[in-house]
């Protein structure tokens, strides 16, 4: 049997990712390809022609997975019903800024999002924030939708970890899939601590076939860390097919659960585990089953990993500060 649409909404539709993500969902590649969607689209009124023209170009796809799309400049209908809502509306920063230099026009969309999505839409949906900072958007967006239940609220740092199974992939000469188990820890930023401690190609270590601490501890962290930076350097525009995909990954596995034995990393709401300050939306190795992410314990933490893990904990909490400032 059938069976019935989800209603996924992404905010900021009429943008770069927003163009690269709609197509992925109606296409099968969030959800599953037996999943039929309903898109929902949401833009600001001086976009609205343009998403119009995003929705033209989703009905002459000719999506068979997709039942429908509301295209709208206006919150509550658009967050009306959804069950996951991919939340890409801000602004990006431009060469030479910090993701936090964007700030204080972000998180004041946050705020007012997170009562529509909040009164309207379905119960148990599932929250992805995308747009930056990444981390603290999401944790503004809990604190102003107190009634969202914390562990439905995320943000996106996959791209983070698969550029960083993607780094370490081209290090060693292996395909990207047989590389496991990364972990991005803390805020998606340039203080966020990408760590193979733990990362597997088969049966063997990543820091044991790499042979190169130096490597791994300084230009594999930077490049990850930098790669956002590298990207609009290149393109003079920020990654979209890349964020596009990532948002799908981290959706899918979320939903669909994470293979056996292998983790994903997830910004999620911190409950103190690795001593990281409960209440900051932070990066975490995560598994999925049955739509709900565990944080993964237990793994050894070294001394130079605890720094960067502090570091970055530092720096979200900061951010936070600065958030409600920008509110105020
Ligand atoms: N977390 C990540 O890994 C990651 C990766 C890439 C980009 N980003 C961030 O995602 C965001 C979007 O990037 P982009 O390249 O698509 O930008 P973009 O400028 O191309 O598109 C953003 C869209 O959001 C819309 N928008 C602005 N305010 C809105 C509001 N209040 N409600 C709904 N829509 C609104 C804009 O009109 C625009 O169409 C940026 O903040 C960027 O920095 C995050
Ligand atoms: O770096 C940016 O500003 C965009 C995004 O957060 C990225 O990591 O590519």
């Amino acid at each position: 049997m059938a069976k019935d649409p989800v209603r996924v909404l992404v905010t900021g539709a009429a943008g770069q990712i927003g163009y690269a993500l709609v197509p992925m969902i109606a296409r099968g590649i969030m959800l599953g390809a037996d999943q039929p969607v309903i898109l929902h689209m949401l833009d600001i009124p001086p976009a609205a022609e343009a998403l119009n023209g995003v929705k033209m170009e989703l009905v002459d796809a000719a999506f068979p997975l997709l039942k429908g799309v509301v295209a709208t400049t206006d919150a509550v209908e658009a967050c009306t019903g959804v069950n996951v809502a991919v939340m890409v509306g801000g602004f990006p920063r431009k060469e030479g800024m910090e993701r936090k230099d964007v700030m204080s026009k972000n998180v004041s969309i946050y705020k007012s999002q997170a009562s529509a999505l909040e009164k309207h839409a379905a119960a148990n949906c599932k929250v992805l924030v995308v747009a930056n900072p990444a981390n603290t958007n999401a944790l503004i967006l809990k604190e102003f939708a107190p009634s969202i239940p914390e562990k439905n609220i995320t943000c996106l740092t996959r791209l983070d970890h698969n550029r960083a199974l993607g780094q370490i992939s081209e290090k060693l000469g292996v395909q990207v899939s047989e590389v496991k188990n990364v972990i991005i820890w803390g805020n998606h930023s340039s203080t966020q601590y990408p760590d193979v401690t733990h990362a597997t190609v088969g049966d063997k270590s990543v820091p044991e076939l790499i042979k190169d601490d130096e490597w791994l501890k300084s230009g594999f962290i930077s490049t990850v860390q930098q790669r956002g930076a590298a990207i609009i350097k290149a393109r003079k525009l920020s990654s979209a097919l890349s964020a596009a995909s990532s948002a799908c990954d981290h959706i899918r596995d979320w939903v669909c659960g994470t293979p056996e034995g292998t983790w994903v990393s997830m910004g999620v709401y911190s409950d103190g585990s690795y001593n990281v300050p409960a209440g900051l939306i932070y990066s975490f190795p995560v598994t999925c089953r049955n739509g709900e992410w565990t944080i993964v314990q237990g793994l050894s933490i070294d001394e130079f990993s605890r720094k960067k893990l502090d570091l970055t904990a530092e720096e979200l909490t900061e951010e936070k500060t600065l958030a409600y400032s920008c509110l105020s």
